[in-house]
């Protein structure tokens, strides 16, 4: 497979074989991804959106040769995840968020050790880069003390630290703020920008659309173990055809309930800021939505394309959806 991309995924399929046997005897099957095909180009950020149990992990799993894949083809940098597993995971770090991959009863320092030694560091070289990260994370007055006992907000900086000791050119982050708090969030968009600068191939698996929409260039939308579209943040509005809306301040009750019976208009939501949403189905209704308005004199309006939120509820539906 000749690829310039970095990452390039054909025809990948992955199922799990269930324990237990069905009335018929045969075992359950479930896909947990299902003929996937992705292409992530050099210095890249793409972000891999998607509801529960979509197949992200599994899919980081793959490309990080933690798990094969029942079908298909998966090359990092050039290089088979399966039959050159070796040299992919020395050009791979992987952050996975929550207590997956620490080593509770160690250190900070410790846990990086280990994750250092494997990456072949040694002697000064390993500390130097120790210091380095645990200075770039702000972990100094803590690195001697254990893991199990730190915030969630404090083990991603370990996670963090972990994905990146052996400075590799590709960068896997599953589910990166998954439950920290808005700072540590504003802290990882600065650390992502940061890799970016330096060339780094990113791929960000969330479910979080404002995380996706500030730090991609990309978004692959995944559910159900398929891709379902890939679009730059900007151009996703352009993916809801049915998705038409006009945003008004101070609409008198009686043209409200005037607009709100035309044939197009889907919805009439109030908006935290106080301007009050009209969903249309088309462009002409949209029209008509505002030339309702401008008539009865209302001169606060806006039209407004959809965000990532929207487009995401749109393909997929309101399953697993993690809203600010
Ligand atoms: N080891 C396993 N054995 C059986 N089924 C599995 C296994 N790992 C994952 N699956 C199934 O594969 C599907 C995809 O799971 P996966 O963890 O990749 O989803 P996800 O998008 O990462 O979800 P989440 O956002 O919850 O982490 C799910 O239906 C899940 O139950």
């Amino acid at each position: 497979m000749a690829s310039n991309s970095c990452i390039e995924i054909r025809g990948l399929t992955r199922t799990f074989t269930g324990r237990a046997k069905t009335a018929d005897g045969t075992r359950k099957v479930s896909v947990a991804l299902d003929d996937v095909a992705l292409s992530v180009g050099y210095g890249e950020v793409r972000g891999l959106l998607g509801p529960n149990g979509a197949g992200k992990t599994t899919l980081c799993k793959i490309i990080s040769t933690i798990l094969l894949p029942t079908s298909g083809e998966v090359r990092v940098c050039g290089h088979d995840v399966v039959s050159e597993a070796r040299a992919v995971r020395a050009r791979i770090g992987i952050v996975f968020g929550g207590d997956r991959g620490l080593y509770g009863r160690l250190t900070v320092r410790q846990n990086l050790q280990h994750w250092g030694a494997l990456y072949g560091l040694r002697g000064q070289a390993l500390n130097t880069r120790l210091d380095e990260l645990i200075g770039r994370f702000g972990m100094t007055a803590r690195q001697h003390d254990r893991v199990e006992g730190f915030s969630r907000g404090m083990k991603q900086r370990v996670h963090l630290a972990r994905g990146l000791i052996g400075d590799p050119p590709v960068v896997l982050l599953d589910e990166p703020t998954d439950g920290i708090d808005p700072v540590g969030a504003r802290d990882f968009r600065t650390l992502v920008e940061q890799l970016r600068r330096a060339g780094k191939t990113i791929l960000i698996t969330t479910h979080d659309m404002a995380e996706a929409e500030q730090v991609c260039d990309q978004v692959s939308f995944i559910d159900n173990g398929r891709l379902i579209a890939t679009e730059p943040p900007s151009a996703l509005g352009s993916l809801v055809s049915r998705c038409e809306r006009v945003d008004a301040w101070q609409v008198p009750q009686q043209v409200r309930e005037r607009i709100s019976r035309l044939a197009g208009v889907r919805l009439v939501e109030e908006l935290p800021d106080g301007y009050l949403r009209f969903h249309a189905d088309d462009q002409a209704t949209a029209g008509e939505i505002l030339l309702s308005l401008v008539q009865a004199g209302v001169t606060r309006v806006r039209n407004t394309v959809p965000d990532l939120e929207e487009v995401y509820l749109h393909l997929i539906g309101d399953r697993g959806m993690k809203v600010h």
